[in-house]
């Protein structure tokens, strides 16, 4: 066991209009298309990315602007992934499918373990996308806290 941990919290400030990822696995899509129609216009308000099958299904059915990354297989979780690590995401909606093993089982996994570090508010089914976006703080800024990785750096000694 490691005790390698950032030795504190930093503030990271999400504004009022958010950045919301969307991803759906196969056997979900449909369950997410249903569920996007719901809250199209509050979704409208905020910056869309979604991984690429996805955005593209959004886009189609409701017309809605997503940006497009790489399809889930190709890459397109660990995209997020990444802008999770940069700060550039706020929240995730990903309805992951419980009954289907992916072959991209070990982004997928990458993607939740960076959203739990980042502080980062997932959803991974509809009831639980109806309670964030149902959130006053989506259309408020908002101040939470974050690993410190200045004093994460700084404080590694191997
Ligand atoms: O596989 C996915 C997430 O793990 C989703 O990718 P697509 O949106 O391209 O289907």
């Amino acid at each position: 066991m490691s005790d390698a941990q950032p030795p504190r919290q930093a503030i990271r400030t999400l504004q009022a209009r958010k950045r919301i990822a969307l991803i759906a696995h196969d056997g979900k899509k449909s369950e997410m298309l249903e569920w996007a129609t719901r809250w199209k216009d509050t979704l409208s308000q905020h910056e869309l990315i979604g991984t690429g099958t996805t955005s593209k299904r959004l886009k189609t059915a409701l017309g809605l602007e997503v940006e497009g990354l790489m399809s889930g297989p190709l890459g397109g979780d660990q995209q997020i992934g990444a802008r999770i690590a940069e700060q550039r995401l706020d929240v995730l909606i990903f309805f992951w499918d419980p009954f289907s093993p992916q072959p991209h089982d070990p982004d997928v996994k990458a993607l939740l373990r960076l959203a739990a570090l980042w502080n980062v508010p997932v959803a991974c089914n509809a009831a639980s996308a109806d309670f964030v976006l149902s959130s006053p703080y989506l259309s408020e800024s908002y101040d939470m806290s974050i690993p410190d990785a200045a004093a994460w750096a700084q404080a590694r000694t191997v």
